[in-house]
Protein backbone atom coordinates (compact mmCIF):
# COMPACT_ATOMS: atom_id res chain seq x y z
CA UNK A 1 0.00 0.00 0.00
CA UNK A 2 1.51 3.16 -1.17
CA UNK A 3 1.62 5.77 1.28
CA UNK A 4 -0.11 8.73 -0.25
CA UNK A 5 1.06 11.04 1.73
CA UNK A 6 4.61 10.34 0.21
CA UNK A 7 4.55 9.51 -3.21
CA UNK A 8 7.87 9.01 -3.24
CA UNK A 9 7.25 6.04 -0.86
CA UNK A 10 6.53 3.20 -4.09
CA UNK A 11 9.27 4.22 -6.46
CA UNK A 12 12.62 3.59 -7.51
CA UNK A 13 15.35 6.08 -8.10
CA UNK A 14 16.14 4.90 -11.25
CA UNK A 15 13.01 4.41 -12.51
CA UNK A 16 12.97 5.33 -16.25
CA UNK A 17 12.10 9.44 -16.46
CA UNK A 18 8.26 10.23 -17.88
CA UNK A 19 9.18 10.62 -21.60
CA UNK A 20 9.15 14.29 -22.05
CA UNK A 21 7.46 16.16 -25.25
CA UNK A 22 9.56 18.74 -26.78
CA UNK A 23 6.72 21.34 -26.51
CA UNK A 24 4.29 20.26 -23.25
CA UNK A 25 5.38 22.33 -19.62
CA UNK A 26 6.42 20.05 -17.20
CA UNK A 27 3.70 20.73 -15.34
CA UNK A 28 0.20 22.08 -16.55
CA UNK A 29 -2.72 23.66 -14.50
CA UNK A 30 -5.64 24.99 -16.27
CA UNK A 31 -8.67 26.33 -14.52
CA UNK A 32 -7.70 24.15 -11.33
CA UNK A 33 -10.27 24.48 -8.38
CA UNK A 34 -10.43 22.59 -5.06
CA UNK A 35 -11.27 22.93 -1.45
CA UNK A 36 -12.25 21.25 1.57
CA UNK A 37 -16.41 20.67 2.35
CA UNK A 38 -18.30 23.57 0.72
CA UNK A 39 -14.77 25.86 1.20
CA UNK A 40 -13.64 26.55 -1.82
CA UNK A 41 -9.36 27.17 -2.68
CA UNK A 42 -8.39 27.34 -5.76
CA UNK A 43 -10.97 28.86 -7.66
CA UNK A 44 -9.26 28.46 -10.98
CA UNK A 45 -5.62 28.56 -11.10
CA UNK A 46 -3.76 28.46 -14.30
CA UNK A 47 0.18 28.04 -13.94
CA UNK A 48 2.51 25.95 -16.19
CA UNK A 49 6.22 25.00 -14.96
CA UNK A 50 8.93 24.22 -17.67
CA UNK A 51 11.94 21.91 -17.59
CA UNK A 52 14.49 22.18 -16.21
CA UNK A 53 13.12 25.64 -14.13
CA UNK A 54 12.77 26.94 -10.35
CA UNK A 55 9.40 28.64 -10.27
CA UNK A 56 8.37 29.89 -7.09
CA UNK A 57 4.66 30.59 -6.09
CA UNK A 58 4.16 33.01 -3.27
CA UNK A 59 1.17 34.57 -1.12
CA UNK A 60 -0.21 35.40 2.23
CA UNK A 61 -0.93 32.82 4.43
CA UNK A 62 -4.13 31.18 3.28
CA UNK A 63 -3.85 31.65 0.12
CA UNK A 64 -3.87 28.46 -0.90
CA UNK A 65 -0.58 27.50 -1.58
CA UNK A 66 -0.48 24.16 0.32
CA UNK A 67 -3.86 23.13 -1.29
CA UNK A 68 -2.23 23.72 -5.17
CA UNK A 69 0.49 20.99 -4.13
CA UNK A 70 -2.03 18.78 -2.56
CA UNK A 71 -4.52 19.05 -5.30
CA UNK A 72 -1.46 18.45 -8.09
CA UNK A 73 -0.73 15.51 -5.82
CA UNK A 74 -4.37 14.18 -5.58
CA UNK A 75 -4.54 14.49 -1.90
CA UNK A 76 -6.73 16.85 -2.06
CA UNK A 77 -9.74 15.93 -4.96
CA UNK A 78 -9.55 18.29 -7.86
CA UNK A 79 -13.19 19.85 -8.51
CA UNK A 80 -12.55 21.17 -11.79
CA UNK A 81 -10.03 21.99 -14.26
CA UNK A 82 -6.86 19.66 -15.19
CA UNK A 83 -3.54 18.87 -13.87
CA UNK A 84 -0.90 17.89 -16.89
CA UNK A 85 2.49 16.36 -16.35
CA UNK A 86 4.23 16.22 -19.71
CA UNK A 87 1.58 16.63 -21.75
CA UNK A 88 -0.68 14.10 -19.76
CA UNK A 89 -3.12 14.67 -17.65
CA UNK A 90 -2.27 13.23 -13.96
CA UNK A 91 -5.73 13.63 -12.19
CA UNK A 92 -6.60 10.77 -10.29
CA UNK A 93 -3.57 9.13 -10.50
CA UNK A 94 -2.29 6.83 -7.41
CA UNK A 95 0.94 7.95 -5.92
CA UNK A 96 2.92 5.26 -7.96
CA UNK A 97 1.58 6.25 -11.33
CA UNK A 98 2.78 9.73 -10.14
CA UNK A 99 6.02 8.62 -8.69
CA UNK A 100 6.25 6.88 -12.16
CA UNK A 101 5.59 10.03 -14.20
CA UNK A 102 8.62 11.74 -12.37
CA UNK A 103 7.02 13.66 -9.46
CA UNK A 104 8.78 14.34 -5.97
CA UNK A 105 6.97 16.07 -3.14
CA UNK A 106 9.18 17.53 -0.31
CA UNK A 107 5.87 18.42 1.92
CA UNK A 108 5.51 21.58 4.74
CA UNK A 109 4.79 19.15 7.99
CA UNK A 110 7.92 16.95 8.78
CA UNK A 111 7.28 13.78 7.41
CA UNK A 112 9.96 12.08 8.68
CA UNK A 113 10.23 9.10 11.66
CA UNK A 114 12.20 10.27 14.60
CA UNK A 115 12.97 7.27 16.37
CA UNK A 116 14.15 5.39 12.92
CA UNK A 117 17.95 6.42 11.66
CA UNK A 118 18.93 8.20 8.55
CA UNK A 119 19.44 5.11 6.76
CA UNK A 120 16.44 3.99 6.99
CA UNK A 121 14.07 7.10 6.88
CA UNK A 122 15.79 7.01 3.11
CA UNK A 123 15.24 3.42 2.57
CA UNK A 124 11.81 3.55 3.83
CA UNK A 125 11.51 5.23 0.07
CA UNK A 126 12.70 2.47 -1.90
CA UNK A 127 11.27 -0.41 -3.12
CA UNK A 128 14.57 -2.34 -2.98
CA UNK A 129 17.92 -2.04 -0.54
CA UNK A 130 19.87 -2.90 -4.19
CA UNK A 131 19.18 0.69 -4.80
CA UNK A 132 20.46 2.11 -1.47
CA UNK A 133 24.08 2.92 -2.89
CA UNK A 134 22.78 4.81 -6.15
CA UNK A 135 20.19 6.71 -3.52
CA UNK A 136 23.35 7.46 -1.25
CA UNK A 137 25.11 8.75 -4.07
CA UNK A 138 22.49 11.19 -4.86
CA UNK A 139 21.94 12.44 -1.59
CA UNK A 140 26.43 12.55 -1.01
CA UNK A 141 26.12 15.16 -4.03
CA UNK A 142 24.11 17.62 -1.93
CA UNK A 143 24.71 16.99 1.81
CA UNK A 144 27.15 14.69 2.07
CA UNK A 145 27.53 15.41 5.90
CA UNK A 146 24.94 12.34 5.58
CA UNK A 147 27.01 9.51 4.47
CA UNK A 148 29.21 10.23 8.28
CA UNK A 149 25.83 9.97 10.38
CA UNK A 150 23.85 6.97 8.88
CA UNK A 151 22.98 5.61 12.06
CA UNK A 152 22.00 9.06 13.50
CA UNK A 153 18.38 8.72 14.46
CA UNK A 154 16.10 10.93 12.30
CA UNK A 155 14.50 13.00 15.28
CA UNK A 156 17.80 14.12 17.07
CA UNK A 157 18.68 16.01 13.93
CA UNK A 158 18.43 19.51 14.09
CA UNK A 159 15.96 21.69 11.79
CA UNK A 160 17.64 22.17 9.45
CA UNK A 161 19.23 18.37 8.53
CA UNK A 162 15.71 17.16 9.12
CA UNK A 163 14.67 20.01 6.15
CA UNK A 164 18.04 18.50 4.06
CA UNK A 165 16.79 15.02 4.95
CA UNK A 166 13.43 15.49 3.66
CA UNK A 167 15.07 17.07 0.43
CA UNK A 168 17.52 14.30 0.23
CA UNK A 169 14.83 11.54 0.49
CA UNK A 170 12.92 13.71 -2.32
CA UNK A 171 15.84 14.11 -4.87
CA UNK A 172 17.22 10.24 -4.62
CA UNK A 173 13.95 9.47 -6.52
CA UNK A 174 15.44 11.72 -9.70
CA UNK A 175 12.69 13.51 -9.96
CA UNK A 176 11.60 15.38 -12.78
CA UNK A 177 9.47 17.92 -11.24
CA UNK A 178 9.97 18.21 -7.24
CA UNK A 179 6.80 20.11 -5.78
CA UNK A 180 8.66 21.92 -2.02
CA UNK A 181 6.30 23.46 0.46
CA UNK A 182 8.21 26.21 2.77
CA UNK A 183 11.47 24.12 3.10
CA UNK A 184 12.74 27.84 4.71
CA UNK A 185 10.37 28.13 7.56
CA UNK A 186 11.96 28.49 10.74
CA UNK A 187 15.93 27.81 9.51
CA UNK A 188 18.53 30.11 9.75
CA UNK A 189 20.21 31.68 6.51
CA UNK A 190 23.43 29.85 6.47
CA UNK A 191 20.83 26.56 6.13
CA UNK A 192 19.20 28.25 3.69
CA UNK A 193 21.58 28.91 1.47
CA UNK A 194 22.79 25.27 1.35
CA UNK A 195 19.21 24.80 0.91
CA UNK A 196 19.17 27.05 -1.97
CA UNK A 197 22.57 25.85 -3.62
CA UNK A 198 21.44 22.51 -3.82
CA UNK A 199 18.34 23.36 -5.92
CA UNK A 200 20.53 25.52 -8.34
CA UNK A 201 22.84 22.46 -8.79
CA UNK A 202 20.01 20.16 -9.22
CA UNK A 203 18.26 22.34 -11.81
CA UNK A 204 21.43 23.77 -13.47
CA UNK A 205 23.43 19.45 -13.52
CA UNK A 206 19.82 17.39 -13.62
CA UNK A 207 17.65 19.29 -15.35
CA UNK A 208 14.97 18.98 -12.34
CA UNK A 209 12.23 21.81 -12.40
CA UNK A 210 11.16 23.11 -9.52
CA UNK A 211 7.74 24.39 -7.75
CA UNK A 212 8.77 26.11 -4.53
CA UNK A 213 6.08 27.48 -2.53
CA UNK A 214 7.84 29.87 -0.11
CA UNK A 215 7.04 32.81 1.92
CA UNK A 216 10.23 33.84 2.09
CA UNK A 217 11.18 36.19 -0.68
CA UNK A 218 15.15 36.55 -0.29
CA UNK A 219 15.44 32.93 -0.47
CA UNK A 220 12.83 32.35 -3.30
CA UNK A 221 14.24 35.23 -5.87
CA UNK A 222 17.53 33.54 -4.83
CA UNK A 223 16.87 30.66 -6.74
CA UNK A 224 13.76 30.78 -8.96
CA UNK A 225 13.53 31.53 -12.73
CA UNK A 226 9.99 32.46 -12.58
CA UNK A 227 7.61 33.28 -10.10
CA UNK A 228 3.48 34.04 -9.29
CA UNK A 229 1.67 35.32 -6.69
CA UNK A 230 -1.67 33.20 -5.40
CA UNK A 231 -4.34 35.53 -4.10
CA UNK A 232 -7.38 34.00 -3.05
CA UNK A 233 -6.95 30.86 -4.82
CA UNK A 234 -6.46 32.48 -8.49
CA UNK A 235 -2.95 33.51 -9.87
CA UNK A 236 -2.99 37.28 -9.36
CA UNK A 237 0.01 38.22 -10.98
CA UNK A 238 3.37 36.55 -12.47
CA UNK A 239 6.86 37.18 -14.24
CA UNK A 240 10.19 36.61 -14.83
CA UNK A 241 12.57 37.08 -11.89
CA UNK A 242 13.78 40.34 -13.38
CA UNK A 243 15.09 43.40 -11.44
CA UNK A 244 11.10 44.30 -11.10
CA UNK A 245 10.30 41.10 -9.54
CA UNK A 246 10.99 41.67 -5.90
CA UNK A 247 9.51 45.13 -6.04
CA UNK A 248 6.23 43.48 -7.92
CA UNK A 249 6.14 40.24 -5.29
CA UNK A 250 6.55 43.04 -2.30
CA UNK A 251 2.94 44.92 -3.32
CA UNK A 252 1.20 41.91 -3.61
CA UNK A 253 2.27 40.42 0.31
CA UNK A 254 2.16 44.10 1.37
CA UNK A 255 -1.01 43.83 4.41
N1 LIG B 1 -7.55 20.06 5.76
C1 LIG B 1 -8.21 21.23 5.69
N2 LIG B 1 -9.53 21.30 6.01
C2 LIG B 1 -10.22 22.46 5.92
N3 LIG B 1 -9.66 23.64 5.53
C3 LIG B 1 -8.35 23.63 5.21
C4 LIG B 1 -7.56 22.43 5.27
N4 LIG B 1 -6.30 22.73 4.90
C5 LIG B 1 -6.29 24.06 4.63
N5 LIG B 1 -7.51 24.59 4.81
C6 LIG B 1 -7.89 26.00 4.59
O1 LIG B 1 -7.66 26.30 3.22
C7 LIG B 1 -7.16 27.63 3.09
C8 LIG B 1 -5.84 27.60 2.33
O2 LIG B 1 -4.88 26.93 3.14
P1 LIG B 1 -3.42 26.60 2.58
O3 LIG B 1 -2.71 25.85 3.65
O4 LIG B 1 -3.50 26.00 1.23
O5 LIG B 1 -2.81 28.09 2.42
P2 LIG B 1 -1.31 28.56 2.25
O6 LIG B 1 -1.33 29.64 1.20
O7 LIG B 1 -0.42 27.41 2.01
O8 LIG B 1 -1.04 29.20 3.68
P3 LIG B 1 0.28 29.19 4.60
O9 LIG B 1 1.26 30.07 3.89
O10 LIG B 1 -0.21 29.80 5.87
O11 LIG B 1 0.74 27.76 4.75
C9 LIG B 1 -7.05 28.20 4.49
O12 LIG B 1 -8.21 28.96 4.74
C10 LIG B 1 -7.01 26.96 5.37
O13 LIG B 1 -7.57 27.21 6.65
Amino acid sequence: MPDASNPASNSAPNSAPHPETETAPVLALTDLRSGYGAHDVLNGVALEVRAAEIFALMGKNGMGKSTLLKTVLGLVPARAGDVRRAGVSILGATPAALVASGLGYAPQEQPLFVDLSIRDNLRLALRSDRELPGALERVAAHFPFFLDRLGQKAGTLSGGEQKMLILSRALMLRPRLLLIDEISEGLQPTVVARIAAALRAERDENGTAVLLVEQNLDFALSVADRWAVLKLGAIDDEGDNDAQARDRVLAHLKI
